[in-house]
């Protein structure tokens, strides 16, 4: 793991300044001569800077982003707890952690902070960003920042404004961590068990009806409890709370609601108007946190981008399991020679 440190104070969207940052990232390959290799990948909610974890089949020798060829960027994202700066990390002016006193913080701050990184490594240009659900929203946010700088954008399961409905699943989230009475302490696994029932609502987001049907079927008719769907729940729940904090959970619920290009631009027309990058949207059939209209929607309105669309049992978290379709859809559309041609598959 590698860490950039920011030594200044940063501005943030919503007013509050941080006095420096820290971001973790990894590397993977080497940068050629010519600085034209850069694959950048931004990851989701609950992911970390090292996707040949969260994403082998995508990252890794044999796959599609082979290091032998690409050099890999990823880094935590802001806000995060797997090497970056924050709310378990230290306030200096307080030289307590944060807790809930990190101020809210946006997709376009976590952007600034990843091209900050970026000009620290030495690149101008980026072949290829990409990332699904809050990846994608980086990776779109990044392409409207600084249009000219990517090459290649690939944009999955992820919108260009976050919706009523994600709101709603977050707020449903954040109320369950609010009903911890533990959350209101600073300490770092207050509002953990709140967390857990957060987590247990998000996974009816980022699956579907079909995904429990298939995966948790009832064991026979005469069962009265203990179902296989209430102990998958609980222990995903679980899970989460042994890898994750509820500041950190809560914060970047914010920052996903926040999501919208369009601020401060005019209109999310307007923004996304000014991607230069030749784009690819992919959107998940059974997705229904960030249903397909929604990448139809980006690739309507950036200027050459290509629709694709993929079947998943999972649902939503199907970005970070179906590599094989990935992977062609991607492939086909690095090797296509109409650049500019749209596919709209309904
Ligand atoms: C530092 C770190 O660890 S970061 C971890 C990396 N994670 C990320 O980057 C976040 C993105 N990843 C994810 O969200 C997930 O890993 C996904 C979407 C890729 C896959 O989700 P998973 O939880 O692995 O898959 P799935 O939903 O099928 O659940 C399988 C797990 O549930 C358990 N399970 C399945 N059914 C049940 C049940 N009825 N009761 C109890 N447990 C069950 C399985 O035993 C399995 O457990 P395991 O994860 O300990 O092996
Ligand atoms: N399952 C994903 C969230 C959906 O984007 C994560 O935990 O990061």
């Amino acid at each position: 793991m590698n860490y950039f440190d920011y030594k200044y104070s940063f501005p943030l969207e919503a007013g509050a300044t941080l006095p420096g940052f820290r971001l973790a990232y990894t590397t993977f390959g080497t940068l050629n001569e010519e600085r034209s290799n850069v694959i950048w990948i931004c990851h989701a909610l609950t992911g970390n800077a090292d996707p040949t974890d969260w994403w082998n089949g995508m990252v890794g020798p044999g796959r599609y982003y082979d290091p032998a060829q690409w050099f890999v960027v990823c880094a935590n994202i802001l806000g995060s707890c797997y090497g970056s700066t924050g709310p378990l990390s230290i306030n200096p002016e307080t030289d307590e952690p944060f807790y809930h006193d990190f101020p809210a913080i946006t997709i376009r701050d976590i952007v600034n902070t990843l091209d900050l990184l970026r000009q620290e490594l030495g690149i101008d240009r980026i072949h290829t960003c990409l990332g699904g659900s809050v990846g994608g929203q980086q990776a779109v946010e990044w392409g409207i920042l600084k249009p000219g700088l990517i090459e290649n954008l690939i944009l999955i399961a992820t919108n260009a404004v976050h919706s009523p409905w994600g709101i709603a699943f977050n707020e449903s989230q954040r109320m369950a961590i609010e009903a911890d009475p533990t959350w209101t302490e600073r300490r770092p696994d207050a509002g953990a068990v709140g967390m857990k029932a957060a987590r247990s609502i998000a996974l009816l987001s980022y699956r579907n009806y079909d995904t429990y049907g298939f995966t948790q079927a009832l064991d026979n008719n005469e069962q009265l409890d203990n179902y296989k769907a209430a102990g998958y729940q609980r222990y995903q729940g679980e899970k989460l709370v042994s890898r994750f904090n509820a500041f950190t959970y809560w914060t970047l619920s914010k920052v996903m609601d926040s999501h919208n290009v369009g601020r401060n631009r005019g209109s999310i027309l307007k923004a996304l108007e000014q991607i230069k990058a030749r784009t690819l949207v992919v959107g998940i059939r059974s997705d229904v946190l960030f249903p397909p209209a929604e990448q139809q929607f980006l690739a309507r309105h950036i200027p050459n981008a290509v629709y694709e669309e993929i079947d998943s049992l999972y649902g939503h978290d199907g970005f970070l399991i179906e590599f094989r379709p990935l992977t062609q859809i991607i492939r086909k559309w690095m090797g296509a020679e109409k650049i500019g041609e749209k596919v709209l598959t309904t």
